[in-house]
């Protein structure tokens, strides 16, 4: 009797330590992968793989990635994002081969797409498989032709003017000190709204901007958001186990009203505004393409992945832009004397002379090397694949993770990398680094489908605004940038205050 009750009594325990150990084991079973393939790789640890930093919110994945680029010297190297092995790829040749040349073996991005149990998301470009991809991709490619950009061009000075209407706003006596991020992310989100929707975002107005409420909800800063971007990027087996969607109900009710709605007034009136919702109203009118049925749940879906790839990316990149040139005076004076040369009374800051502006070009190529908005580019072995020069045979569904930080910052191709030094990309010194070390767009066929938009938009406001201000550090300046370690894209953790004075038209 006594020796079946000791039994029952210790039975639970036993069946915790046996759950404990499976769980274990099923956490560390694939921390041999690399061993195994004879491969370089950063030692593990449970559940977190080399990811620790990063889940637990401690260092930016950006960072995090090039501390171990940094820590190797192969050209490339095993690590474990969670218990999934990942290739990480430090060799600018093979970065090109894979991401170009192969690209038939490496057409997917590493996240989930599951319909199931994200159908908006599993509809975006960034997330959706190759089949689907190609199709959507070719749909939706019109939207940045160049006819399109030259229109849109207009509809963005049309903003850069209540840009200047805002400062000009703040100033007393001439001069005002101002947070430069959330200005730019003010003037994103009314280009985005007004060049890819056709609608007004009235975030430079006082009151209400529905368009920038639902911007700052999905780049927000909650654990939940944090959750949701993380797991779509990075971590699918997160989603797979919490099925939590990229958008939440608040931005999905907000799209299928808003721009949904937009969308019906554009086919009952018949109404053509060269922008995106022309395309997605088009799309909705074939009904099916090649197999794949544009109705106005999906419709609604795509237009939802511009405001995502859009916001913070053009943002971020114009703030950075803008601190970095409030530093360093010389550089900014070069590019004010560049704009003044090229802008004649007939032909102001036009299409055409933007882009002819070389030192303008060389000024956002650096603030994207110093701050690239991406992490890293990931792709998905769909074919299999052996690493070339190697023994290394990626079968189909392996991940790769090229690490932009580390690139970006590398001494061997940007010598003081800390340094903002736009001449680094003039006509001379270009052919000092490998093309492929520097992918803030990414590369081949999946590189960033609004990279002319976003160049345009961000040098059209730099422009503007040397012309008409002079940008300095005030006590508020931070000097060193520090990052947050949340989110996936490049945050500050503090407030870019910098000071604008108006430049008088005399001196213009
Ligand atoms: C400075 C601003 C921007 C930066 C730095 C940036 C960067 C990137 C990067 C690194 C990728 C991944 C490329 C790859 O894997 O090879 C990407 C993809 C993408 N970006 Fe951008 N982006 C910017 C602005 C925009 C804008 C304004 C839009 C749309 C309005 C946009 C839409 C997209 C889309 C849809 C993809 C997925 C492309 C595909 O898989 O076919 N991006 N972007």
């Amino acid at each position: 009797m006594n020796s079946y009750i000791n039994l029952s009594s210790v039975l639970p325990l036993v069946a915790v330590l046996v759950l404990t150990f499976s769980l274990y084991k099923y956490l560390v079973e694939n921390f041999d992968y690399w061993e195994k393939r004879q491969i370089k790789f950063l030692k593990p640890v449970p559940f977190f793989g080399n990811f620790s930093k990063a889940f637990l919110q401690q260092k930016g994945i950006g960072f995090l990635l090039a501390e171990f680029y940094n820590q190797v010297q192969e050209r490339f190297f095993g690590i474990f994002v969670l218990s999934e092995p990942v290739l990480v790829i430090r060799d600018p040749e093979l970065i090109k081969q894979v991401l170009i040349k192969d690209f038939q073996h490496f057409a997917d991005r590493s996240n989930l797409e599951d319909e199931s149990i994200d159908n908006i998301s599993a509809d975006f470009l960034f997330f959706s498989k190759y089949k689907k991809w190609k199709i959507l991709r070719s749909k939706q490619s019109p939207i940045f032709s160049s006819g399109k950009l030259r229109c849109m061009f207009l509809k963005m000075e049309t903003v850069v003017k209540d840009m200047e209407f805002y400062i000009n706003s703040k100033m007393s006596t001439n001069l005002c000190n101002l947070d430069v991020k959330e200005l730019c992310n003010r003037y994103s989100t009314d280009v985005l709204a007004l060049c890819i929707f056709g609608m007004k975002g009235a975030s430079f107005e006082n009151g209400h901007s529905k368009f920038y409420d639902i911007e700052k909800r999905i780049f927000g800063f909650s654990l939940l958001n944090d959750f949701r971007l993380f797991g779509h990027t990075t971590a699918k087996s997160f989603i797979k186990l919490t099925r939590l969607k990229l958008l939440d109900s608040t931005v999905m009710k907000f799209l299928r009203q808003t721009i949904g709605s937009q969308i019906e007034k554009r086919e009952q009136n018949h109404l053509e505004n060269n922008d995106f919702l022309d395309i997605l109203v088009e799309l909705k009118r074939m009904g099916n393409v090649r197999g794949l049925m544009f109705d106005q749940d999906r419709v609604v879906a795509l237009s939802g992945q511009f405001i995502v790839a859009g916001y913070e990316t053009v943002s971020t990149t114009l703030c950075f832009a803008l601190y970095e040139l409030s530093l360093n005076q010389e550089a900014q004076q070069k590019l004010r004397d560049e704009l003044r040369d090229a802008v004649t009374e007939e032909n102001g800051l036009d299409y055409e002379t933007i882009h002819k502006l070389p030192y303008l070009d060389q000024v956002v190529k650096e603030t994207l090397r110093k701050y690239p908005v991406l992490p890293y580019l990931d792709r998905c072995c769909t074919k299999e694949y052996r690493i070339p020069g190697s023994d290394l045979v990626l079968q189909p569904g392996s991940i790769i993770y090229i690490p932009m930080f580390g690139l970006h910052y590398d001494k061997n191709y940007f010598p003081d990398p800390n340094k903002f030094i736009p001449e680094r990309f003039s006509e001379e010194n270009k052919s000092s680094f490998p093309a492929s070390a520097y992918v803030p767009f990414g590369i081949g066929p999946r590189v960033c489908i609004g990279e002319r938009f976003a160049l345009n938009a961000t040098k059209l406001a730099i422009a503007q605004l040397l012309l008409d201000y002079h940008l300095e550090k005030c006590n508020e300046t931070p000097i060193h940038v520090e990052f947050k370690a949340r989110g996936i894209t490049l945050m500050p953790t503090k407030k870019l205050i910098i000071n604008f004075t108006k430049i008088s038209q005399a001196a213009y």
